[in-house]
């Protein structure tokens, strides 16, 4: 068993869902608000590191009116544990869940920053062996009541989920931007699929306008 995930991302008219100097300032204030009302919806929020590190993200429900009990669960995926000790996510405003990789277990558990994390309340999750072992973190939330989780991203985490048949739903804000970059970060990374035959299939079962942004809900299937 595992959680409803819904992927919830903002890119560019160009699929960027940053520039190539990390620049990610996309959602209109509408689609913030609509973000942040997901949010509230949801028991859990997961980001990758990349995300962490890029843009110290709160995953709290910030934007609209809500209760310090609304903010869900925040959830990094951090094969290194390399989740800074003063990330704004490990803060007390809600709980928090560090997934990281067998392989950095021992040399971890023995840190400073283990420590810390401990008296903060912040619970560390080990599975798989160099990267964190995605299906099994979704089973170990689910067993922690986590029923409905929100996936923000990165572009890596985003590819290696939808890959592992992980991903519900996909609601995506498209803004009417275009900032090109060979570099620039995807709404998927990874390794990708070499084969079109081989994408991920997506039925379209909403679309709408949002301020000026276009808002596309999927399912996958
Ligand atoms: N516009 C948006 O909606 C949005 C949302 C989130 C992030 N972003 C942007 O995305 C960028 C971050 O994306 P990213 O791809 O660099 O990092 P990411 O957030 O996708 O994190 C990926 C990292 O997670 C770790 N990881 C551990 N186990 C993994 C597994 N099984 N599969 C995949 N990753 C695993 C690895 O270290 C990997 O490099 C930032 O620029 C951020 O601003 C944009
Ligand atoms: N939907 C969405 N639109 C954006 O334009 C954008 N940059 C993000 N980025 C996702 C990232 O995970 C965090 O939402 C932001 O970094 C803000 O983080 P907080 O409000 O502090 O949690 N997400």
């Amino acid at each position: 068993m595992r959680p409803y995930v819904i992927l919830n991302a903002a890119m560019t008219l160009d699929g960027k869902i940053a520039t190539q100097t990390g620049s990610s300032n996309i959602s209109g204030k509408e689609d913030l608000e609509r973000v942040h009302e997901l949010r509230k919806e949801c028991d859990a929020i997961m980001v990758g590191i990349g995300t962490v590190m890029a843009d110290d993200p709160r995953l709290t429900v910030h934007k609209i009116d809500a209760n310090p009990e609304d903010n869900p669960v925040r959830v990094v995926v951090d094969s290194k544990c390399r989740t800074p000790i003063d990330a704004r996510i490990t803060n007390g405003d809600a709980h928090t869940v560090i997934a990281c990789a067998n392989e950095y277990k021992e040399e971890f558990k023995s840190s400073e920053k283990f420590e810390a994390f401990k008296e903060k309340g912040v619970k560390v999750f080990f599975s798989g062996d160099k990267r964190v072992d995605l299906s099994a973190l979704m089973s170990y939330l689910h067993e922690e009541g986590i029923e409905k989780l929100m996936l923000e991203g990165g572009a890596t985490l985003n590819f290696s989920m939808i890959k592992a048949g992980l991903i519900d739903e996909i609601r995506i804000c498209i803004a009417p931007m275009v900032v090109g970059g060979a570099n620039a970060k995807t709404f998927f990374d990874g390794e990708g699929f070499d084969l079109m035959d081989d994408a991920i299939k997506l039925e379209l079962i909403d679309s709408y306008s949002l301020g000026k942004d276009l808002i596309l809900t999927y399912k996958v299937i």
